[in-house]
């Protein structure tokens, strides 16, 4: 494991924080958290029926007798929840709906890291990015001042650490979107120690073309500009002049970026789901994420394809950004 995730996980087990997974039987899920509790990490909660989850341990040759099993049929503080929610989602469900939508283990996860009995919440590899961040959109909410939130990875080789956003949740930004992806995505660098060099990307760099697509990147690039005006940013480049230093040469000479970019910002979420999957199938790179940024609570999503070394970095990712909170 990377001395960045080390060092992760040395400063999480200092706080020892308990993490809810909803997805108590997946083997991935299990293999992960067995693990965590082994280390002394942090304290796996995960969420399902206490003998599908042993059962399927079982299988797996995995012992789970002492970590936390939430049951939502047989949770004794369930009526606590149910009331919360109501309270939250103000008029938007009644007592019955609310008793209904909590079983669901997303929902009920949710609410566990929404009333502090959870730190932080990782799931999704079970269940698509949809299902899985609604309860944390509806329930914990973004953080004053942020208008949405997105979804990047950490993308590691060595030591080679960069962030890609939004891979994970605005189908289609706008440049207010763009702007504010960046500039969160910015402050998720500094996280991982990464001094960051923003680059807003599109298939043009410096106006080589102009189209309703690239405009939107060069006004998002404007208004990321006015809302941080100390960050090293610049748009609209292509990848290769973001990030390689011979080709900015040529391509954008006069940018503060150099070629040195190491958080990309992707023009849509088609680009920025296809590119990190790229970079992690074809190049090699770790993708651990999608992080949601800019929550009140920390809530993190899995892609389906992820394995238990994924699930085990984005629960030390989630129970640090429980900590710094
Ligand atoms: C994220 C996503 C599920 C939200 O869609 P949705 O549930 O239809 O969203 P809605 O517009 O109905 O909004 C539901 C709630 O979430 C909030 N919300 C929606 N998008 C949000 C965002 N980006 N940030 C913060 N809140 C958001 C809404 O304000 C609303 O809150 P409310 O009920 O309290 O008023 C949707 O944008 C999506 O499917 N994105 C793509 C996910 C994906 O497949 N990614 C690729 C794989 S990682
Ligand atoms: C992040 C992501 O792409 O998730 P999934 O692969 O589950 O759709």
């Amino acid at each position: 494991m990377s001395d960045m995730f080390v060092a992760i996980a040395e400063k999480v087990k200092s706080g020892y924080p308990s993490i809810v997974f909803p997805e108590g039987t997946d083997e991935r899920i299990l293999e992960a958290t067995v693990r965590l509790k082994k280390e002394g990490i942090l304290n796996p909660i995960l969420v399902g029926n206490l003998d599908e989850v042993n059962n399927k341990a079982k299988e797996l040759n995995l012992d789970t007798s002492d970590l936390d099993i939430y049951d939502p049929e047989t949770y004794e503080q369930f009526e606590e929840l149910v009331d919360a929610f109501v309270e939250r989602r103000k008029g938007k469900a009644s007592p019955e709906d609310a008793r209904k939508i909590l079983k669901t283990p997303n929902y009920f996860g949710t609410m566990l890291v929404y009333l502090n009995k959870a730190a932080g919440l990782v799931s999704g590899a079970a269940h698509s990015t949809g299902d899985t961040v609604r309860p944390a959109l509806q329930i914990i909410k973004t953080k004053e001042g942020v208008r949405k939130t997105s979804g990047v990875f950490v993308m590691v080789k060595g030591d080679e650490r960069y962030i890609f956003g939004d891979c994970a949740i605005n189908i289609a930004p706008d440049s207010n979107d763009l702007a504010e992806t960046a500039v969160e995505a910015a402050k998720t660098a500094r996280v991982f120690d990464i001094d960051p060099k923003v680059a807003m990307l599109s298939f043009s760099t410096k106006g080589s073309a102009v189209s309703p697509e690239t405009e939107k990147v060069v006004e998002a690039t404007r208004i990321a500009k006015e809302l941080a005006p100390e960050l090293v940013l610049d748009g609209e480049f292509q990848f290769d002049a973001a990030f390689v230093p011979a080709v900015a040469k040529k391509k954008a000479p006069d940018s503060p970026l150099n070629g040195e970019a190491n958080v990309f910002v992707f023009p849509s979420l088609e680009a920025g789901n296809i590119g990190y999957k790229i970079a992690q199938r074809l190049g090699n790179y770790e993708a651990i994420g999608p992080i949601l940024q800019g929550l009140n609570q920390p809530v993190n999503d899995l892609s389906r394809g992820c394995n238990a070394e994924d699930v085990y970095k984005l629960a030390l990712i989630t129970a640090m950004q429980g900590l710094a909170d």
